[in-house]
């Protein structure tokens, strides 16, 4: 099965939400107490996603917030070179910061960030810096779940979902949960509710959808979409980790996609890779069952690598994987 997507539009894809900056350990197999060099890149769930759907020849725009320093020149100036439209990332006036993510690699297996986020410049865009010419132009609007975590971001990304519906175009739903920048884990659940209903494609791992139903434990698939396909998504994606993942549509079919077996050096930025290669394949009006495919292969290369943004693959590196069928079983 295939997305219907609308056509002759300039944009692919335009992502709303955070670009900032990652800190990604460069001595590995330590606890980030010992660690004492850092490499910095582009970070962000939602600019990491538009800058690997640049990278395999989606046209990408992106709204959001940046501040006006160093940092703030340097996250515009990379995803510029990179392709992608910044004419809509608004720059702050208020003083504030770039969000920063400090990344440990304790083992392949066992990695964490550390995030700081206070007064983070991308949680204060305004409603009114969003506009509806810009959102007419894409085919795919892409809203990251951390941008739904305070006001005034929150309404500003209510509100390119309102104009998305309003102009027949499909809206993407990343989850992307970070604990850090959410009060409650209630609100977390209305919001991402509230959202996840109105979007036409759903993407999140497993315990990111836990979140969004507010449950302790860990839920079960076929509720999630037996609840979502009450309203408005056509798509459901859930992801395993390892694991792989499964899509789900509204017209009842089910498609496994399998993790590409690799030498992983730190689990982070999995998620971002799969989802850009994810939605490429889609645009490209590829099925299901092959985007499961790009997006799996896409994730076990940049698990390999350093970092999340810089490390997006290119189509042909993809492909060759595909080819090669090495897949994990479980
Ligand atoms: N260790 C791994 N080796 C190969 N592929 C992997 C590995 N971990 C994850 N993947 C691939 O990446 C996909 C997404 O991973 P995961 O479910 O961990 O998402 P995520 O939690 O959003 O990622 P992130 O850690 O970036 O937040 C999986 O469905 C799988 O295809
Ligand atoms: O999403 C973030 O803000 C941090 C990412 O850039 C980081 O690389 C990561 O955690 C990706 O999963």
């Amino acid at each position: 099965m295939n997305i219907s997507l609308a056509a002759d539009k300039e944009f692919d894809v335009i992502a709303v939400g955070r670009a900032c900056v990652d800190l990604n350990a460069v001595e590995y197999n330590r606890p980030m107490e010992e660690t004492m060099t850092f490499k910095k890149y582009v970070g962000g769930s939602p600019a990491n996603i538009a800058i690997g759907s640049s990278k395999l020849g989606l046209k990408a725009g992106f709204i959001g917030k940046i501040p006006d320093d160093q940092h703030g020149r340097f996250i515009e100036q990379y995803m510029n070179g990179q392709g992608i439209d910044t004419s809509s990332m608004v720059v702050d006036t208020e003083g504030r910061k770039t969000g920063l993510t400090f990344t440990e690699i304790l083992s392949p297996e066992e990695c964490s960030i550390l995030m700081y986020r206070e007064e983070a410049a991308d949680l204060y865009l305004e409603p009114a810096e969003v506009h509806e010419d810009y959102i007419k132009r894409t085919k795919l609007l892409l809203i990251s779940g951390t941008a739904l975590a305070q006001s005034p971001s929150r309404e500003a990304a209510l509100k390119a979902v309102h104009l998305a519906k309003k102009n027949g175009i499909k809206v993407v739903f990343e989850l992307d949960y970070r604990p850090y920048t959410w009060k409650s884990a209630e609100e977390t659940a209305v919001y991402y509710s509230l959202v996840a209903e109105k979007a036409d494609i759903v993407v999140g791992t497993r315990e990111e959808y836990d979140v969004m139903e507010h449950r302790l434990g860990k839920g079960e698939n076929q509720a999630t979409v037996d609840y979502l396909f009450q309203h408005e998504p056509e798509l459901v994606v859930i992801k395993h980790g390892v694991d792989g993942s499964y899509a789900y549509t509204r017209s009842g079919e089910t498609y496994r996609g399998r993790a590409y077996k690799t030498k992983v050096l730190k689990t982070f930025g999995a998620g971002d890779s799969y989802a850009s290669a994810f939605l490429y394949a889609l645009v490209c009006g590829k099925d299901i069952e092959t985007a499961l495919k790009y997006g799996s292969a896409s994730a076990s290369i940049v698990v390999s690598k350093h970092s999340s943004s810089e490390a997006m693959p290119a189509v042909e590196e993809i492909e060759a994987l595909i080819e090669e069928n090495n897949t994990i079983k479980s």
